[in-house]
């Protein structure tokens, strides 16, 4: 996350850190949302390699245990049938990874709300992006989780000349253009919408310019979690 500031801890409990291992130790690579106790909702990008995964559930800080963490193997990936890794304009950058067993949900590990099937946000509709990615373009990842607000912006705006073009579809929700942004490593976490006086998940983090995470009128670019209510019902069922 570039701008914003480091969130207050265990303030968006169902915010994950996906990791992988290597050598003996696990990394992070992506965020992700815990959707059901046995369930987590991520970027299909963060998945599409064969790699030894694991969950932390209730992490602030991804390099030190404070002791409100769970961590959580994975037992299946379900990436979305049309996702074209050579293609993330594409859209259909989504995916559910399947825990090994089922989280303990308590003040630090929550399940984040999903919205109705179909449902599209006005333009300004409060939000924010939360995530340990790089913190500038090109810099390093965060320790502990941050959150920056992101308004959204409607598909006419983002999808005009200078900004995104036809590069974003309706399948996707834009959010922010300004100074804050998402960045790499926060891929496949939560777009936080305020809907109604309560947080709704409406994004999966995407992409952002190639030129620069805050490229200006390049909106950070999210799955619309709406648009894939269905397919996720159906896998979870
Ligand atoms: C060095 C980074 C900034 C590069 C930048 N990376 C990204 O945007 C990666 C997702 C890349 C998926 C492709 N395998 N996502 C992120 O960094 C995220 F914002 F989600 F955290 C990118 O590739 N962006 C990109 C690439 C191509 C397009 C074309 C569709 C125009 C659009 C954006």
């Amino acid at each position: 996350v570039v701008g914003g500031d480091v969130a207050r801890p265990n303030s968006w409990p169902w915010q994950i850190s996906l990791q992988y291992k290597s050598g003996s130790s696990f990394y992070h690579t992506c965020g992700g949302t815990l959707i059901r106790r046995g369930w987590v909702m991520t970027a299909a990008h963060c998945v599409d390699s064969s790699r030894t995964w694991r969950v932390v559930l209730g992490d602030h800080n991804i390099n030190s245990h404070e002791g409100t963490e769970q961590y959580m193997s994975v037992s299946s990936v379900y990436i979305h049938p049309n996702w074209n890794s050579n293609s993330v304009a594409g859209g259909w950058d989504i995916a559910l990874l399947r825990l090994s067993s089922e989280a303990s949900l308590n003040n630090y590990v929550r399940l984040g709300a999903l919205p109705p099937s179909g449902q599209v946000l006005p333009n300004n509709n409060p939000c924010y992006i939360t995530g340990w990615g790089r913190t500038q373009t090109g810099g390093n990842l965060s320790a502990q989780l941050k959150q920056a607000t992101l308004p959204v912006v409607d598909h006419q705006t983002c999808s005009s000349y200078g900004w995104w073009g036809s590069t974003v579809k309706t399948s996707m929700v834009c959010a922010g253009g300004g100074s804050n942004s998402g960045c790499q490593g926060d891929s496949g976490g939560p777009l936080n919408c305020s809907v109604g006086g309560q947080w709704v998940v409406h994004g999966v983090t995407s992409f952002v310019s190639s030129s620069g995470c805050n490229a200006y009128r390049k909106p950070t670019v999210f799955t619309r979690v709406s648009a894939y209510i269905s397919w996720m019902n159906g896998i979870m069922g």
